[in-house]
C-alpha cells in the first residue's frame, strides 16, 4: 500500500513572515510539491500565527480543491480560541472544509507539538467536536502517543484515524539511542492495535530521510505529514527534488 506524503508548509510560512509581503509564497510552494508528487498538503495554523495564517488556509483549501486526488490536512487545537485575525480552529476549518482535520493538544506557548492527547481527561470534550467535524464532511485524525489504551479511546470518541506522534522516535533515531528498537516496536504495536479496532493510521513529527526507512515498516501506515526536515532538505536540493526523494524513500525503492 502506498504511504501518502503530505507536505507540511509551516516553515515556508515562517520564512515568509520574516518580511512584509508574500515571498516565499506558501501557495506557490504547495503547487511545486503537488507537481513533484506530494499526495497532500498539511498546515498547522496556530493562534499566534507564527507561521501559517488564516488566509493561507483559505488559499490552500481553494488550491487543493482544484487538484484531483490531492488532500488538504489542517492541524490544530480544536479548543484554540479566536485571537486577532485568527478566528478559532473550529470556525476556520468549518469555513475552509479541508479533507482531513488533525486535532492536536497544543497550547500556544509550546515551541512545537510535543505530545498526544490524553483522552481519559479530554475525550468527553472532544467527542461532540469530532462529530461536528465529521458531519461537516471532514475526516478526523487525533494526534496520539503510541499508547494502546489511549488509542482504544480514540476509537471510542469517534475518530476516523490517529496520527502517531513520532517526535521521540525521531530523536532516538538521531541519537542512535539504545531505546530505538523498543520505541519503534511500540509504534508498530500501537499501529497494529489501531488496525485491529478499525482506525486509520497517520504519523508525523520530525520524520526525515534517515528515519523513514525504519518507520515505513509500521503496519497499516497510510499517511505521513512531513515539514521541518523536508523544508531543510529543500535548501540543499530544492523542494521538488526533496518531495521526489521522500516519495522514493517512502516506497522503499
Ligand atoms: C502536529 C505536528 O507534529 C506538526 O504537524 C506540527 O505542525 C509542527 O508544528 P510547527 O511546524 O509549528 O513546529
Ligand atoms: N503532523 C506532522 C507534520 O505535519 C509535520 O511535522 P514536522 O515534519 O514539521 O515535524
Amino acid at each position: 500500500m502506498t504511504i501518502a506524503l503530505s507536505v507540511n508548509l509551516n516553515k515556508i510560512a515562517l520564512i515568509r513572515n520574516s518580511r512584509e509581503g508574500d515571498y516565499p509564497s506558501v501557495v506557490a510552494h504547495a503547487e511545486t510539491c503537488i507537481a513533484a508528487g506530494a499526495h497532500g498538503i498539511t498546515v498547522h495554523p496556530r493562534p499566534d500565527q507564527r507561521h501559517i495564517r488564516p488566509d493561507d488556509v483559505r488559499a490552500l483549501a481553494a488550491l487543493c480543491r482544484q487538484k484531483a486526488g490531492i488532500e488538504f490536512n489542517v492541524e490544530g487545537n480544536p479548543f484554540a480560541p479566536a485571537k486577532g485575525s485568527y478566528p478559532g480552529f473550529i470556525p476556520l476549518v468549518l469555513e475552509t472544509r479541508p479533507d482531513q482535520c488533525t486535532l492536536v493538544p497544543d497550547s500556544d506557548d509550546q515551541l512545537t507539538s510535543d505530545h498526544g492527547f490524553d483522552l481519559k481527561s479530554s475525550g468527553d470534550k472532544l467527542r461532540p467536536v469530532i462529530a461536528q467535524l465529521r458531519d461537516a464532511g471532514m475526516r478526523v485524525s487525533l494526534f496520539m502517543d503510541p499508547d494502546i489504551e489511549q488509542i482504544s479511546l480514540a476509537k471510542d470518541v469517534g475518530a476516523d484515524r490517529i496520527e502517531l506522534y513520532t517526535g521521540p522516535f525521531a530523536w532516538a533515531a538521531q541519537q542512535q539511542s539504545a531505546d530505538l528498537p523498543a520505541l519503534l516496536q511500540a509504534h508498530k504495536d500501537a499501529a497494529q492495535h489501531a488496525l485491529d479496532i478499525g482506525l486509520g493510521i497517520n504519523a508525523g513529527h520530525d520524520l526525515n530521510l534517515d528515519n523513514l526507512p525504519l518507520y515505513r515498516e509500521v503496519p497499516g501506515l497510510q499517511e505521513v505529514s512531513i515539514g521541518h526536515a523536508l523544508t531543510v532538505d529543500s535548501i540543499a536540493m530544492g523542494m521538488a527534488n526533496a518531495v521526489r526523494k521522500y516519495r522514493v524513500c517512502l516506497a522503499g525503492t
